[in-house]
């Protein structure tokens, strides 16, 4: 499926490189906490990133290197201390229904059931619709994600993936423009995993492939078949992207058949070089006493 192309014209939206309009615009942004005793931590430092509207991106970097921060910003949940995050032409000052979010600890309400959580958010964001038309919704959700069976269950009868397929379902019932995914399928495993990811696509698909993507990820694997591009980040503190890995890969992607490509194989051997050079211990030729 080919893009949908936009013409220059006065008044047309801001044009990505890939001629779609920029859904989502960091621009040098810098993010510091205060620290106690110590002024401020600088997180991250002159962040900029275009992202198109329908892009999917991934970001990987170590521990602490200040992913979720910067995921965090594009939400609205954490402020730049300077530069500014655009979405969809408007300068982000707090959370919104444009933007759905994933997080790694699930944040459900706990004194909810399943079917009650994400009946909740489609409530909140979606007041327009029949309460039989919000009703098939998170009916069609909570299936999705193989939940419609626990719907009843509270997050404290959960698993931790199936708190985390709950939190997927409510993501993407709300159909926001803009998904933002931090380490979404962390907690499942490989199986369920892999099913998310073609339910994922498939949403996207659906959509015409519209909705834009930004996903924090530990998993290199999942970044190149799910990204058109990859943010690798620098450590911290004071964080900035180290490089931006475009995945020239065809989609519709077969997990098993991409892996055995040379496009693939070589922002794998990238994307692993960039992740492990900061730790790599030459151990060739090395030799072990007993
Ligand atoms: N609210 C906060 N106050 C103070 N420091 C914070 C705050 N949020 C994050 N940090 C610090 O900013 C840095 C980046 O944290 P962040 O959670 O963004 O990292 P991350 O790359 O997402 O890590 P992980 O992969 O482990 O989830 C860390 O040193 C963290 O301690």
């Amino acid at each position: 499926m080919q893009p949908k192309q936009f013409v220059d014209m006065p008044g047309a939206p801001v044009l990505g490189k890939n001629k779609r309009p920029v859904s989502i615009d960091v621009k040098d942004v810098t993010i510091a906490f205060p620290s106690r005793g110590k002024g401020v931590f600088t997180a991250v430092k002159n962040i900029d990133l275009s992202i198109s509207k329908g892009e999917i991106v991934s970001i990987i970097g170590h521990s602490g290197c200040g992913k979720s921060t910067l995921m965090n910003a594009v939400s609205g949940m954490v402020k730049p201390t300077s530069g500014e995050v655009i979405v969809n032409g408007k300068r982000v000052t707090g959370p919104g229904p444009d933007r759905g979010i994933v997080f790694q600890n699930y944040s459900l309400l706990p004194w909810l059931t399943v079917y009650q959580n994400v009946y909740q958010a489609v409530d909140a964001v979606m007041p327009a619709k029949t309460a039989a038309e919000k009703r098939e919704l998170v009916e069609r959700n909570l299936t999705m994600v193989n939940l419609y069976q626990h719907r009843d269950k509270l997050p404290s009868q959960l698993s931790g993936g199936m708190k985390q397929r709950t939190a997927i379902a409510r993501a993407f019932a709300i159909n926001p423009s803009v998904l933002l995914l931090d380490e979404p399928f962390g907690a499942l495993d490989a199986l369920t995993k892999g099913s998310m990811h073609i339910e994922l696509l498939k949403l996207w698909n659906l959509d015409h492939r519209e909705k834009t993507i930004i996903m924090v990820t530990h998993d290199i694997e999942e970044a190149i078949f799910l990204s058109d591009r990859v943010v690798v980040m620098n450590d911290g503190p004071a964080a900035t992207i180290r490089e931006i890995v475009d995945i020239p890969l065809a989609r519709p992607r077969n997990k098993k058949a991409i892996i055995h490509l040379p496009a693939y194989m070589a922002v794998h051997d990238r994307l692993l070089s960039l992740l492990t050079q900061s730790f790599s211990i030459e151990d060739e030729g090395v030799e072990y006493q007993e």
